[in-house]
């Protein structure tokens, strides 16, 4: 053994010996161990094990019903994490973000899978104010509306691709996977609507870019019990699988990513030397997307208060990482309830075609960019439409759970009407927490309580949309018709228009004309892997999928 490995075992063990006992004196000290929750199944794991397989158990409901609405479970060699589902206090842990940021074991899994800890998704306090103030003109309303014909060019492409493929089937109906193929036309109109980048993954699948991405992504890794100790003994994060890989994957995006920097940097300078353009983004004649308003708006910034160019080519990969697999797994997950719904299927149906005939009827003349535009304002304003997708992002959130971690000791308010009792009985006015307490919103869970959407709860029913929601989901501190699925806070979802512009127009463009059903002998359930996709539960080994059949509905 050389000298080396001599010397750096003892160092190693240190480590871990200092790592668990500071860990072992934490745990004794929060106040969190007063709270009531289930048995802990493992000395080393806690109730991990069982809670990744919470989507399809429901787990997190049963847990409710045992012990109120605000418990913990344990995680690592026992350490007690709270979980509540109480709307007063996530309002207050949301409200206060920067004293509540994620965990750094969080962060530093995301800043993998981003390619580096500066873009949006990671950074906390000052640093996070100030690039969400550049990045906001990004994603305002006027911006988002403006990327439409991305989406529109993108969501046909897919229909005429499926069209194709049920009219060339013997039987006229033909079986895809609708998560790969949802996913690709995502990624197409994520790359260009973000970045101006053609991945044209629709068409081929051989692009570098977009298999540098999946190789970064694919790091969000599965349950291992490396997994769980690099989480607290951040030495060992070194040990990564697939580093090698990795970095030849961070190179390549860091190449392509500074590439379409320095061109769109110099395409808004000469713009703006032309002073054809104005600063706000929908209204320059020049690049839209996100990335060209971002240096836009950055250019704008003063230059003590703008970003670098590692944080700009951060946020290239935290717009893939955030916007990408969530809006897909959201649009697939919606099909996935219309197969299952065929009433509502068909109800959507009508609506959609309504939309087309009225259109056509009213201005008839309209066509080329204005019919377009005209088109996309009545798909936003579709009723059912909306009900369909409120309904989609309630039940079936693409990020299931949040993590934060207090940085001060502090009295967290619960409803005062919640009858929650600690472990001895004594009833429950607040949550006291110490600073490194860790905390989880189980954000679905919370979408599909039946103490706060009532006892249909777990149903999926767009008509629920047609009334206001019962004043319990009310008091959800939410951004979006009181669902947590984009949170709220300081951190919320900043681009959840784009994904509501996108995900009605996929739906307009793929519902109208193709029918979608589902073979009854498939049994179809959740893995989430960052965000949550589908498999065949009697197919586990071929991966994320969804397999529908699709057929042509005749025009009216
Ligand atoms: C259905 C689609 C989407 C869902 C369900 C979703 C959900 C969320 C959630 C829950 C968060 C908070 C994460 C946390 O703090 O733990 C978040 C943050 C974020 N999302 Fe989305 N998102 C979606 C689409 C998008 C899109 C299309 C973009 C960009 C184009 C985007 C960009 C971001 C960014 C940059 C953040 C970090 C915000 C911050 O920390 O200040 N998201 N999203």
């Amino acid at each position: 053994m050389s000298l080396f490995i001599l010397l750096l075992c003892p160092v190693l063990l240190l480590c871990l010996l200092s790592g668990f006992l500071r860990l072992l004196l934490r745990q004794a000290l929060s106040p969190l161990k007063n709270l009531r929750g289930p048995n802990s199944p493992s000395f080393w794991m806690g109730n991990l094990r069982e809670m990744h397989d919470q989507e399809n158990n429901n787990l997190i409901a049963d847990w409710e019903s045992a012990y109120g609405s605000t418990f913990v479970y344990r995680g690592f060699i026992g350490g007690c994490r709270l979980m509540t589902t109480d709307p007063v206090a996530i309002a207050h842990i949301l409200a206060n973000a920067y004293d509540y940021p994620k965990p750094d074991f969080v962060r530093d899994s995301l800043a993998t899978m981003v390619a580096g800890d500066q873009g949006l998704l990671t950074a906390e306090g000052d640093a996070h104010r100030r690039q969400r103030k550049i990045l906001s003109p990004a994603f305002s309303s006027s911006h988002i509306k403006s990327l439409s014909p991305i989406f529109w060019d993108k969501a046909n492409k897919l229909r005429e691709i499926w069209l194709d493929t049920s009219d060339h089937a013997e039987t006229k109906c033909a079986r895809v996977d609708a998560l790969g193929w949802i996913s690709r036309a995502t990624l197409d109109a994520m790359g260009l609507a973000g970045f101006g980048y053609n991945f044209n993954s629709l068409l081929d699948d051989k692009n570098e870019l977009a298999q540098a991405f999946g190789v970064i992504f694919s790091t969000a890794r599965k349950f291992r019990v490396m997994t769980i100790l690099q989480v607290w003994f951040p030495f060992l994060r070194r040990f990564r699988r697939n580093n090698a890989v990795m970095a030849q994957a961070h190179q390549t995006m860091r190449r392509i990513g500074l590439g379409l920097i320095e061109e769109r940097s110099r395409a808004v300078i000469e713009e703006q030397a032309q002073k054809c353009g104005a600063i706000q983004g929908d209204k320059t004649i020049l690049g839209r997307d996100i990335l060209s308003v971002l240096i836009r708006s950055n250019i704008a910034t003063s230059a003590d208060q703008n970003m670098s160019v590692d944080e700009v080519l951060c946020q290239i990969s935290t717009f893939m990482a955030a916007g990408h697999e969530t809006t897909s797994s959201a649009l697939t997950w919606c099909l996935y309830a219309l197969v299952q719904n065929p009433l509502a299927q068909s109800q959507l149906r009508t609506a959609l075609r309504d939309i087309e005939c009225d259109l056509r009827s009213e201005c008839p003349e309209l066509a080329g960019s204005e019919y377009l535009e005209m088109l996309t304002e009545r798909v936003s304003k579709c009723e059912y439409l909306d009900w369909v997708i409120r309904e989609t992002l309630r039940l079936h959130a693409p990020i299931t759970s949040t993590m934060r971690v207090c940085m001060r000791d502090d009295q967290i308010p619960v409803d005062s009407d919640a009858l929650n009792v600690d472990k001895n009985g004594r009833r429950l006015y607040g949550i006291r927490v110490k600073k490194w307490d860790i905390i989880t919103i189980p954000i679905q869970a919370i979408n599909k309580s039946t103490a706060l959407w009532g006892e249909d709860a777990r149903a999926f029913k767009p008509e629920r949309w047609a009334r206001p929601p019962p004043n319990a989901a009310k008091a959800i501190p939410a951004l979006y018709s009181h669902m947590l699925t984009f949170l709220n806070g300081n951190h919320a979802c900043i681009g959840y228009k784009f994904a509501l512009l996108e995900m009605k127009i996929f739906l307009y463009t793929l519902v109208k004309d193709l029918e979608f059903r589902m073979h009854p002998s498939l049994v179809i359930e959740k893995r989430v892997n960052v965000v949550t996709r589908p498999f065949v539960k009697s197919a586990p080994e071929l991966g994320n999928q969804l397999p529908l059949d699709i057929q042509r509905v005749p025009a009216r």
